[in-house]
């Protein structure tokens, strides 16, 4: 696939295609006119990732396009980075050049940002790093205000920390969200809070318990919390579930359990299947759950969490692949129509959408 073309002349007609696709696919099943949210043209990702490609002496972001692999498409700058990655771009490469110690054998960088202006730079070699890196990175980190993260094959050194403190306010309330290098988060910052106040509008009448899927650093976990009695979410990743149990102490959520569990092991807990030390301490019969909440990876629900979801009244569901949700919808059709829509434009300049829908049981 060639790389997209980032003009902003061009995006409100990009978005208007993808939105009569999924409103198209999804006819049939009686969707409702979906509300939309829309990104900002430029400056939208807060995570971005290059190759660094070394030539007369000097080394340059590229890209490579999936038609020519071979042939680097060198970048001056990327319009979709997030403020801070842009601010940052040319001043890493300049300092690269400058210094033999960070530059040698170097041959990818990952950025991550947040809304609350910091800045992760992770800097990936192909040689073992010692204390001379080290000390170069140190005076790096100084000079751009950002954590630095320096790997090699079996390696990480981390100079001060692996993760980024992200905040924003959202309906009235101060959210706090630790991110950690290397584990899921919503590439797009403003259309995730956009996602997260959509989801709280769905949920806000619901009452009654909620068991959340896929939760991630507890990201939606965090903003539905309030509404509900008491909730239940689960996450496979060890690294997310640490960053959903510190963001639970960090934002006073006294509400909410966390479980390390797959899917497909709490769908099978649930339906009465094996017992799961995980679970020690959880009464599962004590929940009021009146709410399924998930947001699987592109692959969509498996079968048990489908058949898990059938029991529930409300069904929220998040998406970045329309597919998928589409198959899970068509499952649950028997049980459930859809009750509200969302399309939230995480991803501008490609043909990805990222959409919302809201499950009601049906009477
Ligand atoms: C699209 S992300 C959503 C994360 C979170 N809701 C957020 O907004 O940041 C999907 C999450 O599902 C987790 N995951 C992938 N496969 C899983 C499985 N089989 N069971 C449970 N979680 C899974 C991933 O680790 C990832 O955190």
């Amino acid at each position: 696939m060639p790389l997209p073309i980032f003009d902003p002349a061009h995006y409100d007609a990009q978005l208007a295609d993808k939105l009569a696709r999924f409103k198209a696919d999804f006819a049939p099943l009686g969707l409702p006119e979906p509300q939309v949210f829309s990104s900002e043209p430029l400056h939208y990702r807060m995570r971005a990732e290059f190759r660094l490609w070394h030539h007369g002496g000097r080394v340059d972001y590229a890209m490579f396009d999936a038609d020519n692999p071979k042939q680097p498409i060198l970048l001056d700058d990327f319009p979709p980075a997030a403020a801070p990655i842009a601010r940052a771009m040319p001043r890493l490469r300049e300092a690269l050049i400058a210094s033999e110690e960070l530059k040698r054998r170097i041959f990818q960088v990952e950025f991550l940002a947040t809304l609350s202006g910091e800045l992760m730079v992770s800097l990936v070699y192909h040689r073992k790093l010692g204390p001379e890196w080290e000390t170069a990175a140190r005076e790096l980190a100084a000079a751009l205000g950002a954590q630095i993260i320096g790997r090699s094959r079996g390696q990480k050194i981390v100079l001060e920390r692996d993760w980024l403190l992200e905040e924003f306010e959202l309906d009235g309330r101060r959210l706090r969200y630790q991110q950690i290098e290397g584990s899921f988060t919503q590439p797009n910052g403003e259309v995730n809070r956009k996602m997260l106040g959509w989801a709280r509008a769905q949920a806000a009448d619901a009452g009654g318990d909620l068991l959340e899927l896929y939760c991630g650093n507890g990201n939606f976990t965090i903003a539905l919390a309030p509404l509900f009695g008491r909730v239940l979410a689960t996450e496979l990743s060890k690294s997310s579930v640490r960053a959903a149990l510190y963001n639970i102490e960090a934002n006073g959520a006294d509400n909410i359990t966390m479980v390390r569990m797959s899917s497909e092991e709490l769908s099978d807990a649930m339906a009465g299947g094996r017992e799961y030390r995980r679970m020690q301490g959880v009464d599962l019969t004590g929940y009021r759950f009146s709410t399924l909440f998930v947001d699987p990876p592109r692959s969509g629900l498996d079968p048990a969490t489908v058949a898990l979801a059938a029991g529930f009244e409300h069904i929220l569901y998040i998406s970045c692949n329309p597919q998928t949700l589409r198959d899970n919808a068509e499952a649950l059709a028997a049980t459930h129509r859809i009750a509200a829509a969302a399309a939230f434009d995480q991803f501008p300049y490609t043909h990805h959408l990222e959409c919302g829908l809201l499950l009601v049981r049906q009477r």
